[in-house]
């Protein structure tokens, strides 16, 4: 057997990028307009002799942490491995490569990703750290009659006005919630709103905009024995106000020929139940979103702000990434800001660095790992200081598949 190696690729191999990542996700076209946002660069592969036989890249977008600052994100995508060349280690190689890099290089703190599969990425260190729902509205809905909707109106625009508009209007509030992307116009383009139908039967993106917010959705053909019954798929829905929240989701579930208003990335504490006659009306459905991995702990604890002062020693285990292994004293002052230091003092909490990765952006407690057994015997003051510390006001919410 031939010896595998691992490195970075060059910009003639993305070619070669492609197949391989064609051939492990059984594609035929769908998604070739994904590849013009591949850096090789930023690409790793593993080779069988000359043969490329495994791949993983990575996007360089920032992402939004809690107390509204952000950091650099290596935002994990289309891994893959060639059939008939799996369970020898390929992934493991991959995997290893790139988070090395990441730390040798002092490139982002923090990677992400969508996993395929949830059996995969816990033994790199990865765990869920945000969730999502599959929400689902039956179009005119009506709200409770309390609810204050700003009167300005909701217009559907045209691709290039609303593009306009929805690239300066996104970053005036990418920070309000942990988990949301920085873009690039090539985000916008390849991930956001490709103008292209979508594939599950959806059209192309609709761009309903509003002077406070907008929301881009695709609608789904449907018709029964009584008349329409379209579904209308939301991409994102952004606003900077609760009035114009409230616009833009009346404006959705008011558009003739819905029969249901679908958001299959929408947040777990979306707050549209809270607007609806009938709360019952709304189906949710959540399921896993971010997968996290803190490469560097020191630095990834650093980079977000906290809700609650915190003095604490942990003991951190990480198998893949021994750099994180070892005893920390997390130290929060008043203002939320920390400061990471390696310590020597007795530990009060032991965690892996999974653990970490769940609890990072808020998507889950300290007090919830140690419910589920995963904390050993934390005492309980210092479980509910770091839970408390690390809890955020909003869901981490990512709108956005990459
Ligand atoms: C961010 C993303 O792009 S997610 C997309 C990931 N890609 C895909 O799902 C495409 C289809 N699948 C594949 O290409 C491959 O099967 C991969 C990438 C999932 C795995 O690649 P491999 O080279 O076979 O993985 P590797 O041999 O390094 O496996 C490492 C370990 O993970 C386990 N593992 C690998 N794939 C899976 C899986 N799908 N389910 C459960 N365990 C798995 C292996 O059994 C092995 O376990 P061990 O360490 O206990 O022996």
């Amino acid at each position: 057997m031939t010896d595998l190696t691992a490195r970075t690729l060059q910009g003639s191999e993305l070619d070669d990028y492609f197949d391989v990542f064609r051939a492990a996700f059984l594609l035929d076209d769908e998604l070739l307009h994904f590849r013009g946002v591949l850096d090789a660069g930023r690409s790793h592969g593993v080779f069988d002799g000359d043969e490329l036989i495994g791949v993983a890249s990575r996007l360089a977008p920032r992402l939004a942490l809690p107390g509204g600052t952000s950091a650099p994100l290596a935002a994990v995508t289309a891994v893959g491995v060639k059939p008939g060349h799996r369970r020898r280690g390929v992934l493991t190689r991959l995997m290893r490569a790139q988070l090395h890099s990441l730390h040798e290089d002092g490139g982002a703190p923090v990677a992400a990703l969508y996993a395929s599969e949830g059996a995969i990425y816990g033994r790199f260190g990865y765990a869920v750290g945000t969730y999502e729902a599959k929400l689902s509205v039956p179009g005119k809905t009506p709200f409770k009659s309390t609810v204050d909707i700003d009167p300005r109106p909701v217009r559907e625009l045209g691709r290039e006005a609303a593009l306009e508009f929805v690239h300066r209007f996104y970053p005036t509030v990418e920070r309000d919630h942990a988990g949301r992307l920085s873009r690039d116009d090539s985000a916008w383009e390849v991930r956001v709103a490709a103008d292209r139908p979508g594939d599950a039967g959806e059209g192309k993106p609709r761009f309903a905009v509003h002077p406070d917010g907008y929301a881009i959705y695709r609608p789904e053909k449907g018709w029964n024995d009584r008349g329409p019954d379209f579904k209308l798929h939301v991409q994102e829905l952004v606003a900077a106000t609760p009035r114009a929240y409230a616009a833009l989701w009346r404006y959705l579930l008011d558009v003739d020929f819905a029969g249901e208003v679908r958001w299959d990335k929408a947040a777990v504490d979306e707050p549209v139940v809270h607007l609806l006659a009938n709360p019952r009306t709304a189906g949710r459905r959540v399921v896993d979103g971010l997968w996290l991995r803190l490469v560097d702990l020191d630095r990834a604890l650093r980079a977000r702000t906290y809700s609650a002062p915190l003095d604490t020693v942990l003991e951190v285990t990480d198998a893949f990434c021994p750099w994180n292994a070892g005893r920390w004293r997390l130290r929060v002052d008043d203002d939320g800001n920390a400061e990471v230091t390696r310590s020597e003092d007795a530990a009060a909490l032991d965690v892996d660095i999974t653990d970490l990765a769940s609890v990072y952006l808020g998507g889950n407690t300290f007090a919830g790992l140690a419910r589920a057994g995963r904390l050993g015997d934390a005492d309980p003051d210092a479980l509910r200081r770091a839970s408390r510390a690390f809890a955020t006001d909003v869901a981490p919410h990512c709108q956005e598949g990459f």
